[in-house]
């Protein structure tokens, strides 16, 4: 009840001196709203979607940005792309920008959005803009409006036309910043009429739009979003599963399918079986780009793109973090391609407080954790310690049994609501704890990376990064589960001394991104590259409590013992004669490893 009535209170700590300027813009709305959830944004956006607005007011995270801005152009001309078609000198050629301060609508320009390659179309203010420009269909305008979506982000304001024109594009955009849509939208236009409700000839037959992400729950989550744009019409959008994957076998049911949503591996395995075709897609889109194009997932995605033969076939990728390495084999895939940064690249929104947590060691890790999360304490803390946390929050750890282990240390010390989620849990119970986080029944989420990208749980408060991530990107992806849509969060990422080489890679991050960093991290050297490769790759327990597998394995041994001399004795009993070969005394195996019973009739 203690434990209830603590959480309950919700609430981030939040510096409102430091965002005094922002605090003010939220004041309207902040009392009308007290007590209630909340909302999905109603209809002036420009505070929660101007996502820079706190660089201009962090002087030093602005001018880190700006500095960062130059060196990138800097790259850029030294890469001998000498291309002046950005887009802000391609707005002024193509198009004239009203120059009123209209509060209603984000001023393209007040974004850091820098979009090179040839004859880059202009960004647009309003989703309207798109109807008069590119015949956006109307129903398609009033599901963005039904759902909340009024007026378009930064990716979004840049990206749709430059799909509308049927461009291939590499787009880098924070997380949360509504990359989703920004391809969807244009996607859904220009595929126009649905396949079932069309009797022109030059929409061929079988898919047409195809999205792949990495995991299951974001491709789920993409056909969710897919299915709120498309609402009113009769699209087949389907979510490749197993089972869609048996139905669309069918050559009938696939040739009416406008749209699949799926992750490599089962698009792949149906290809393998000549179960699916891909040649008349004219949309492919790989979501958390280079994740995809890493070489786990990269020999999928070429099998993927070889089968889309289309003439016209469209590429576009998109993410949060694209390296230098992935961005090249991008390059390669996409044709003639507009590349769209919002922000900085690798780089966080300012609206994530992060801050590093010393834990010395992993034994210190789980006590510091409990104590984080059941402190009542009302005393200020420094600007660099972590805020006061709120359910609900996101844990990651390194590995699935340190995230089962965790989860059973965090009910044991009664902290309540708490779920885990990893990749070796069932589909159904995946399925099932996506759905409890959902419904704000879970306020504790202990999770691994399978979580980290694209996955958007409403109103997440914060993350807290247990184990210390493999890369800055996996550290960017982690913390992106909170700070969406324009709301704040806040991150925490408990480090030991054996992540000690690592932690000025991630000290630069919130540097970056505005987030206070005590000076002594600053001036450590910076880890070499080789060391580098070593990050996240500290070898961990399975158990975060290492007390609670003291006598364990004695008690394994004990009960095997226990079992194998009661199945002898049952045998003994039954008197059959079964030939069976003797019971490895108190092996690990334990029960049925050791009993051949099934041979003795040989
Ligand atoms: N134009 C908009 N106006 C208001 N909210 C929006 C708009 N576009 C997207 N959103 C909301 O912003 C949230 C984040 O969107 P989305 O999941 O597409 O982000 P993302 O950039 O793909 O993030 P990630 O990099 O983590 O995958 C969602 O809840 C979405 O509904």
């Amino acid at each position: 009840m203690e434990a209830f009535q603590l959480l309950s209170k919700g609430g981030v700590k939040f510096n409102r001196k430091r965002f005094e300027g922002d605090v003010k813009l939220f004041q309207p709305t902040k009392n009308a709203d007290k007590g209630k959830q909340p909302e999905a944004p109603t209809n002036e956006l420009p505070p929660e979607l101007d996502f820079f607005r706190y660089a201009k007011t962090n002087v030093p995270a602005k001018r880190k940005a700006e500095d960062k801005t130059k060196e990138e152009k800097k790259k850029e001309k030294a890469h001998g792309n000498d291309d002046k078609s950005d887009a802000e000198s391609s707005r002024g050629k193509r198009r004239k920008i009203e120059d009123e301060d209209t509060p209603e609508v984000p001023k393209a320009s007040k974004q850091r959005v820098t979009a090179k390659g040839k004859d880059v179309p202009a960004a647009v203010e309003t989703f309207h803009e798109l109807r008069d420009r590119y015949e956006c269909p109307q129903l398609l305008l009033a599901n963005l409006e039904k759902n909340g979506w009024k007026t378009p982000t930064g990716i979004q304001a840049y990206g749709v036309p430059i799909l509308m024109e049927k461009r291939d594009v590499a787009a880098i955009s924070p997380t949360g910043t509504g990359k989703t849509l920004a391809y969807l939208i244009p996607m859904i236009s220009l595929l126009g009429t649905p396949i079932s409700q069309s009797s022109s000839e030059d929409k061929g037959k079988g898919v047409r739009g195809l999205v792949l992400a990495p995991t299951r729950e974001l491709a789920g989550q993409i056909y969710n979003e897919c299915l709120k744009l498309c609402q009113g019409r009769k699209w087949r959008i389907v979510l490749y599963s197993k089972a869609t994957a048996a139905t669309l076998s069918n050559k009938e049911v696939r040739d009416k399918t406008d749209i699949i949503i799926s992750t490599p591996m089962r698009l792949v395995a149906s290809l393998k079986e000549s179960k699916i075709e891909l040649a008349n897609v004219r949309h492919l889109i790989l979501d958390e780009a280079d994740r995809m194009l890493d070489a786990e997932f990269f020999p999928q995605i070429e099998e993927v793109v070889e089968s889309c033969t289309h003439p016209s076939l469209q590429k576009a990728i998109f993410s949060a973090t694209l390296p230098a390495g992935a961005e090249q084999v991008a390059m390669k895939m996409l044709k003639n391609p507009i590349r769209v940064v919002v922000g900085l690249k690798d780089t966080p929104l300012p609206l994530i407080r992060q801050s590093l947590v010393y834990v010395a060691d992993e034994s210190s890790k789980l006590p510091s954790l409990v104590s984080y999360l059941t402190d009542t304490s009302s005393l200020p803390t420094a600007a660099t310690a972590p805020p006061r946390w709120a359910p609900p929050i996101l844990i990651f750890t390194s590995t699935q049994p340190r995230a089962t282990s965790l989860t059973t240390q965090l009910i044991l010390h009664n902290i309540p609501n708490v779920d885990v989620l990893h990749a070796s849990l069932t589909n159904k119970q995946r399925e099932d704890v996506v759905h409890r986080m959902r419904m704000g029944e879970c306020w504790v989420l202990v999770c691994t990376e399978v979580v980290a990208r694209g996955m958007d749980f409403k109103g997440v408060k914060g993350v807290i990064n247990y184990d210390w991530p493999m890369t800055v990107q996996s550290y960017v992806h982690r913390i992106g589960r909170t700070g969406r849509a324009g709301n704040e969060g806040f991150a925490v990422t408990y480090w030991t001394d054996e992540d000690a080489p690592y932690l000025k890679t991630i000290a630069n991050v919130l540097l970056q991104s505005g987030s206070p960093v005590p000076d002594w991290i600053l001036k450590l050297p910076k880890p070499s590259a080789i060391r580098k490769r070593q990050m996240g790759k500290v070898k961990r327990g399975d158990d975060v409590d290492p007390s609670a597998s003291i006598g364990r394995k004695d008690a394994i041994k004990k009960r095997d013992m226990v079992l194998g001399s009661k199945r002898r004795k049952e045998k003994e009993e039954s008197g059959k004669g079964k030939w069976k070969k003797p019971s490895t005394e108190g092996g690990e195996g334990g029960q049925g490893k050791a009993e051949w019973s099934g041979f003795g009739e040989v």
